[in-house]
């Protein structure tokens, strides 16, 4: 059966990790005598630039009837100086809307052959696994007003949920914390910020449907501590919007690189949408130095959560454990003289071993 996969590459080295992942999902349809219709789209600055705005209807339209959307990076110095409407991050935060993505997933796990690539202690990172919940459509980055005011003597952002779109993503987040070790941690600012204390009235509220799942509540700039302090602790953390923004590239420090971090974003019905957890990375883009192992994890997400391809998932997960145990390192997990491999180069060997274990 065909698969229609909308690739959405953005700007900077989104570009460049896209690719290689188009050639990782061609290699998945070959292996079941498939071809996919895998269309692109533009989003970001490259929207921007060819047609005026950074989410054009086409791409919209080519998310909504696709079975999943791959979408590399957007953003860039080149445009910074647009209003906020008319960034980059405008598209993005316009696709996940308007898919209803309202769910996050961004999995931290730790590889055996990259716990010397974190500056924290090995015996810390060793065996971590957790996964953050970030919700994705509401919040800081999403409520009105957002403006400025007396002529730019004044600021003002809104943090706004409804208690529906609080209870979604919680009882997502309680659904993952059941089927792995049953242990949730619920990130707030109770103690100043109205909408944390309507979040805990609705963890609460949902955790007594979930009596074993164990349920932690912190305030977010104590969270932020014990993710680096205690992170084998954690199993499903579920936050707003801006604070897993935050927090998960905080988290990416454990893993190593942030070139490690893929994320599904998932709602009730239509495609997910799956993307690294980088940004385009304006100081590497254009130089063979990304690493394109989220994006591929991010592929492998797809092929579990949207595709219902779990061999395939297992098969690129497999393949970048193998690479990493190999001793491959792109330049951001090598070590000060360490020799690394350029973008292309892990990507082929990763393609080359899905490729065997599909056959
Ligand atoms: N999902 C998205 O499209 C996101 C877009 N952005 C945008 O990206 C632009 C740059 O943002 P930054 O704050 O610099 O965050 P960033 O994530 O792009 O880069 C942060 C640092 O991590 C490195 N890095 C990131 N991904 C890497 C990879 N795959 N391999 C090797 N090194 C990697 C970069 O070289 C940089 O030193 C901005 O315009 C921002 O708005 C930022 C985060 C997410
Ligand atoms: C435009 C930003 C919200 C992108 C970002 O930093 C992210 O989604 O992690
Ligand atoms: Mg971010």
């Amino acid at each position: 059966m065909t698969k229609n996969i909308a690739i959405l590459p953005g700007d900077g080295i989104g570009r460049e990790v896209t690719a290689e992942a188009v050639k990782l999902v061609q290699i998945v349809a070959a292996s079941r005598g498939e071809t996919w219709n895998l269309e692109e789209g533009l989003i970001g600055g490259a929207a921007l630039d060819q047609t005026g705005s950074p989410l054009p209807d086409e791409t919209l339209r080519l998310c909504q009837a696709a079975d999943a959307v791959l979408l590399g990076a957007v953003g860039g110095p080149k445009w910074d100086h647009l209003p906020g409407d008319k960034r980059p991050e405008a598209g993005l935060l316009g696709i996940r809307k308007a898919l209803e993505v309202y769910a996050n997933l961004r999995p931290i796990q730790t590889w055996p052959g990259l716990l010397l690539a974190s500056p924290l202690k090995p015996e810390l990172v060793e065996g971590v696994d957790f996964i953050i919940v970030r919700e994705l459509t509401g919040g800081l980055y999403f409520g009105q007003p957002k403006a400025r005011l007396d002529g730019g003597e004044a600021v003002v952002d809104t943090l706004h949920y409804t208690r529906a779109e609080i209870r979604r993503v919680v009882k997502m987040a309680f659904e993952l914390a059941k089927g792995r070790r049953g242990r949730l941690t619920s990130v707030d600012k109770a103690n100043v910020l109205e909408s944390s204390r309507v979040w805990r009235e609705v963890v609460e509220e949902v955790a007594a449907s979930y009596p074993g799942v164990s349920v932690e509540h912190l305030l977010v700039d104590n969270a932020a501590m014990q993710i680096i302090t205690r992170p084998k602790t954690f199993d499903v953390i579920v936050t707003e919007n801006m604070f897993g923004d935050i927090l998960s590239d905080e988290a990416a420090v454990i893993t190593g690189s942030i070139g490690m971090l893929p994320s599904a974003s998932l709602g009730e019905a239509g495609p997910g949408l799956y993307e690294p957890v980088h940004g385009s990375a304006p100081d590497i883009a254009g130089q063979g130095l990304a690493n394109p192992l989220a994006t591929f994890l991010s592929v492998a997400l797809m092929m579990r959560h949207s595709l219902h391809f779990p061999e395939a998932a297992d098969a690129i997960e497999q393949a970048v454990h193998g690479v990493i145990e190999q001793g491959i390192r792109t330049r951001d997990l090598a070590r000060s003289g360490e020799a690394f491999v350029r973008t292309a180069e892990v990507s082929a060997m990763v393609c080359e071993d899905v490729k065997r274990r599909l056959a």
